[in-house]
């Protein structure tokens, strides 16, 4: 295939309800979204997960903007693509700038498996025809307010709950959720919001049978994780840690995870997140797909990569109508017994809804 042209798109889509981290809460979701044609027609699309501000990776939606305008497309503009492995590739001269680069390799797969007629999760070799969820709340006011959300989520048949945590809403919360859920999965997300120091803090969480504790200590480290896993119970699971293969290799070499959260834009795209499946599954690490709030499309490919094999946790793929009023693809995700169907038709599976994505446009540029 040939890339004929790339539109960008800045949407804007309003939360349900405010997400809140240890860095902060979002009342709206603002993200790139790439719809991109090659010669003989066919349209793929592709989303950013960088957020406005660079407080989970460095990357934001404007450098995302600009490393795909000034480098990305015009290194991928008419150039002859066999294969979607092959971005990396084109790419290598661009370090880093994960988000951003997969923004457009998702769009190029979906390109791919409709020219190869076969579903995204078909083309990456996924075994299941229905995937296991979880759901990831956020910080909320109070105690009795946190238990109420899990207790919501817990009947809509979400198979796994993931709060977040941080100094001084840490304990005292799980303590409580556990005395209210003692027998429901359940996993906490820090955020990168402790240190070694510590430590004896995060061994009480042992006492709690949490299935694992999200990256606690730094974005960037894995020597101090694995000094802290060394003295914990509870599995650590890595996030912002993992930002390719090579990173994951690593984290298990040190022993500094028992389990890894893949997110594909984190990681440079689904290539690159198939291959650290691979490698996890060899190396008898369990791995699930993570969350960035996604929109329908991003969602759509989380869908396909977690019908892989080694995807043996629920991951952060919640159905449309916790986030939106009303998301951009047709149909939207559902989730049904904490399950959703993996689509079985050509492409990504899910129709995106131009109607509905030039109401949440607030800024369009095309490229030629
Ligand atoms: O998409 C979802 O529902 C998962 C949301 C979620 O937990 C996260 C999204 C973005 C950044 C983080 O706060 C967090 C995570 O770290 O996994
Ligand atoms: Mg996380």
């Amino acid at each position: 295939m040939k890339i004929k042209e790339v539109i960008i798109r800045h949407l804007k889509m309003r939360l349900k309800n405010p997400f809140s981290t240890s860095f902060g809460t979002f009342h709206d979701k603002e993200f790139l979204l790439l719809e991109v044609k090659e010669e003989k027609g066919t349209i793929g699309w592709g989303e950013s997960v960088a957020f406005d501000a660079p407080w989970y990776t460095e990357e934001t939606l404007k450098t995302n903007w600009h490393m795909l305008e000034d480098f990305i497309i015009p290194l991928l503009l008419n150039k002859e693509i066999h294969h979607p492995d092959n971005i990396t590739d084109l790419l290598k001269g661009i370090r880093k700038n994960n988000m951003a680069k997969s923004a457009i390799e998702g769009a190029i797969w979906d390109i791919y498996t409709q020219q190869t007629n076969q579903s995204l999760a078909q083309a990456l070799g996924g075994k299941k025809d229905k995937i296991e969820v979880g759901i990831s709340i956020g910080i909320q006011e109070t105690i009795e307010k946190q238990i109420e959300v899990v207790d919501r989520a817990i009947k809509d048949g979400y198979k796994r709950i993931k709060v977040k945590i941080k100094p001084g809403r840490d304990i005292e919360i799980i303590r409580s959720l556990r005395e209210h859920f003692p027998d429901v999965p359940l996993m906490a997300d820090a955020n990168s919001a402790y240190s070694l120091k510590d430590v004896k803090l995060l061994k009480q969480l042992d006492e709690f049978n949490l299935t694992m504790i999200e990256q606690p200590l730094a974005y960037d480290d894995i020597i101090d994780h694995a000094k802290l896993q060394k003295q914990i119970k509870t599995p650590i699971c890595l996030d912002e840690s993992i930002n390719s293969l090579e990173d994951a290799k690593k984290a298990i070499e040190l022993g500094s995870c028992g389990v890894i959260n893949i997110k594909i834009g984190r990681v440079g795209g689904i290539t690159e997140a198939k291959k650290i499946h691979d490698y996890c599954e060899e190396k008898n690490i369990p791995v699930w797909c993570g969350g960035m709030l996604e929109s329908g499309i991003g969602r759509a490919h989380n869908i396909a990569l977690t019908s892989l094999s080694n995807f043996v946790m629920p991951g952060d793929t919640a159905g449309s109508n916790h986030y939106w009023e009303q998301d951009i693809i047709n149909p939207e995700v559902v989730v049904e017994d904490g399950c959703i169907l993996v689509p079985q038709k050509v492409g990504i599976g899910y129709e995106p809804n131009i109607d509905i994505i030039n109401q949440y446009t607030i800024a369009t540029k095309i490229y030629r």
